[in-house]
């Protein structure tokens, strides 16, 4: 470590390092320096290295400080809303049968195609500012609410759009393999040729960080979902895939087969969807609001995923059909509440396997080296982020090095 350049100190913190593999990695009576973006050193404040030109400091009063956490799968940016559906399923009808009968997305996408590019705006960044109060500074978006080549690109620049504007990391998933649009009607494998033409013009203009697709029996097959990824392939980009949320389509292997970088949902996974995902090293993303919302009873086989050692992340999965939340800590208790995750391994999963899941190595764990995002809470112990579900802990963030 240099000494002639200026440091920041964040001190008196009770820090959450997740430094290693297992554990919280507590630091009571911690500290970090951080430089510009980065943080540079972590520890206890009485093993500072002597002799540093530290001109700010922050004192944190024993707060304790998390990694910022990573929301890796959401639907921000959308018209519209589906408490009417909400009811017809509280009143028998399943998510299948408001989806086959042209509810479900579709009524969304209508919503969304008929919403103002200031009304999208306006409504998107609310989300994003209840997400960020509960801590969140990465957060990755998702089209597929379009359905066209102007709308999907509509709703991805206003995912950039928060990106640039808000206190916050955006990453952009183009999610136009979402639902069959109505103007192709029983033309599903046409409607692939076109989300495979306008791909790359999507693409060429900077509003795709990854591709995801919808491989289910009321969306799309496994051949079609594969069409989409070697369009991915050929363009670089990364791939992640709403699998296995409904019934076993064989898609987690087929999106391993591509190295994604997460399957999402999983809760018809089979025994060769988990050992093709450990193989590939792509990360289990587990929607606990979804499935709360959905009323599923079929669990992830998350013995198995730890048994093979596949990372697993919680994510909320904001959307307004199956997961109209917006609080990542109440992910957190349901993670753990339904799924048995431990408060560490949910905790984990929104934050260093969050990160994994968008390809983004440089966050997730407070360690030297990564960014200097962080979650400062007035809290005691990291068990609480997941335990006072519906209560809003103080929190405030910091952003690459700064208050935000
Ligand atoms: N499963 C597909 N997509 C969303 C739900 C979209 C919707 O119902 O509007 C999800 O992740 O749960
Ligand atoms: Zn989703």
């Amino acid at each position: 470590m240099t000494t002639s350049q200026a440091f920041t100190l964040w001190h008196r913190a009770r820090l959450v390092t997740l430094a290693t593999e297992q554990g919280w990695g507590l630091i009571d009576q911690g500290a970090l320096l951080t430089r510009g973006d980065r943080i540079e050193w972590v520890g206890a404040e009485a093993d500072l290295p002597p002799g540093l030109n530290i001109p700010e400091r922050h004192d944190l009063g024993g707060a304790l400080v998390t990694p910022g956490l990573v929301d890796a799968h959401t639907h921000l940016v959308y018209g519209g809303d589906r408490a009417r559906e909400f009811e017809m399923r509280l009143q028998g009808a399943s998510y299948e049968d408001i989806a086959l009968a042209g509810g479900g997305i579709v009524s969304t996408v209508a919503a969304t195609r008929a919403a103002s590019d200031e009304a999208l705006w306006q409504s998107a960044r609310q989300r994003a500012h209840a997400l960020m109060a509960e801590g969140v500074t990465t957060l990755e978006v998702k089209s597929g609410y379009g359905l066209s080549a102007e709308h999907e690109a509509r709703c991805l620049r206003v995912a950039r759009r928060l990106g640039a504007e808000l206190p916050l990391t955006v990453r952009t998933t183009c999610l136009s393999a979402h639902a069959l649009p109505p103007e192709f009607a029983g033309r599903a494998d046409d409607y692939i040729d076109a989300v495979c033409q306008w791909l790359p013009a999507l693409h060429a203009e900077g509003l795709v960080d990854a591709v995801d697709a919808f491989c289910e029996r009321i969306a799309f097959s496994p051949a079609q979902t594969q069409r989409v990824f070697e369009v991915a392939h050929r363009l670089g980009l990364p791939v992640k895939l709403h699998a296995e949320q409904l019934s076993d389509q064989g898609g987690a292997a087929l999106a391993a087969s591509f190295g994604a970088l997460s399957c999402d949902h999983l809760e018809y996974l089979s025994d060769a969807g988990i050992a093709a995902m450990a193989q590939a090293g792509t990360v289990a993303m587990l929607l606990p609001g979804a499935y709360y919302f959905l009323r599923e009873t079929k669990l992830p086989p998350i013995a198995a995923l730890r048994a093979s050692g596949v990372p697993i992340a919680i994510a909320t999965d904001h959307n307004p059909g199956s997961s109209p939340t917006l609080s990542p800590l109440l992910m957190l208790n349901m993670a753990c509440t339904l799924f048995r995750l431990t408060p560490e391994e949910a905790l984990r999963g929104m934050t260093q396997h969050a990160a994994k899941a968008l390809g983004l190595a440089d966050r997730g764990r407070l360690l030297a080296g990564s960014r200097a995002d962080l979650a400062v809470w007035g809290l005691k112990h990291p068990n609480e982020l997941a335990y006072a579900f519906g209560q809003r802990p103080d929190c405030r963030r910091v952003v690459a090095g700064r208050w935000a």
